[in-house]
């Protein structure tokens, strides 16, 4: 399934967070969402999820309308990983893995929805902690539970906010593989990143987001110079090897 936004714009307590911004997510790709601090990255991943309405332009899932779908339907279609999520006191590891499955309570059986789980949680290594109580998980525990919840879903696109951010790099080479193969059956996926290294490592393509604008878009070589560096992060970089390493502030009219 493609999903596209269509030069949607929002504005929520005066403040204008996401402007004109026209993309699209492709099946086969994983793209990539970079850009400063506030740049509107997790309002433009939950428009894109159909959590928030834009107050002008679409979103269109294969050509259908979002916000015009049963919730259910979106549900199936959409698998949305937040940035955050607030603890679920009380609930094993296995049962938040399972609400992943609620969009599929009327069209899978009891099989199915075990088999989904077991496969979400082995695909991120916490099979091992099904029967634990999820409020015991380390953060970077409970960033993979949060995954595997996504997983579970087994939606042909994949919207993840920030997921590596709680990970260790071994945990966050097995995640953003995990989104590569994710992509290589067919299903698009938009992460969320602020690890450019990963970023150049495994998206197809990058979008770069600032101040609610869409500046860039292409492949990773394309959009990730030096000039992106400094204009839109205000650091400049030295070259390790392929890796541009940020190495000091330069002056910008932009940051504070
Ligand atoms: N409900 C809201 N009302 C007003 N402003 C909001 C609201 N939600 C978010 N914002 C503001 O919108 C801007 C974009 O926020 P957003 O969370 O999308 O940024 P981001 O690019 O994901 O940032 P980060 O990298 O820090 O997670 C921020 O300045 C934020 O304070």
């Amino acid at each position: 399934m493609i999903l596209q936004t269509d030069t949607i714009s929002l504005t929520l307590q005066g403040n204008r967070l996401l402007n004109d911004i026209a993309l699209e997510v492709r099946p086969g790709e994983v793209l990539g969402l970079i850009g400063p601090n506030g740049a509107g990255k997790s309002t433009l991943l939950r428009v894109m999820a159909g959590l928030l309405r834009p107050d002008t332009g679409c979103v269109f899932l294969d050509g259908r309308d979002l916000f015009t779908m049963p919730p259910e339907e979106r549900g199936r279609h959409l698998a949305y990983l937040p940035q955050e999520a607030p603890a679920s006191i009380g609930m094993s590891v296995r049962d938040v893995v399972a609400l992943g499955r609620l969009p599929h309570r009327r069209t899978a059986s009891a099989q199915q929805d075990a088999a989904a789980v077991r496969q979400a949680l082995d695909a991120v290594g916490m099979s091992a902690f099904a029967d634990r109580s999820s409020a015991s998980l380390s953060g970077g525990e409970r960033a993979r539970i949060l995954l595997a919840r996504a997983l579970a879903v087994q939606a042909p696109v994949m919207l993840a906010d920030e997921p590596v951010a709680a990970l260790d790099p071994a945990q966050a080479l097995t995640v953003m593989n995990l989104f590569g193969q994710y992509a290589a059956q067919g299903q698009a996926v938009a992460v969320v990143l602020h690890d450019l290294a990963l970023a150049a490592r495994f998206c197809t393509r990058i979008a770069v987001l600032s101040e609610g604008r869409l500046v860039g878009i292409g492949t990773p070589a394309e959009v990730l110079t030096d000039a992106l560096f400094a204009e839109v992060y205000g650091v400049a970089v030295r070259r390790c090897g392929e890796v541009a390493v940020p190495w000091s502030l330069v002056a910008s009219t932009r940051r504070p």
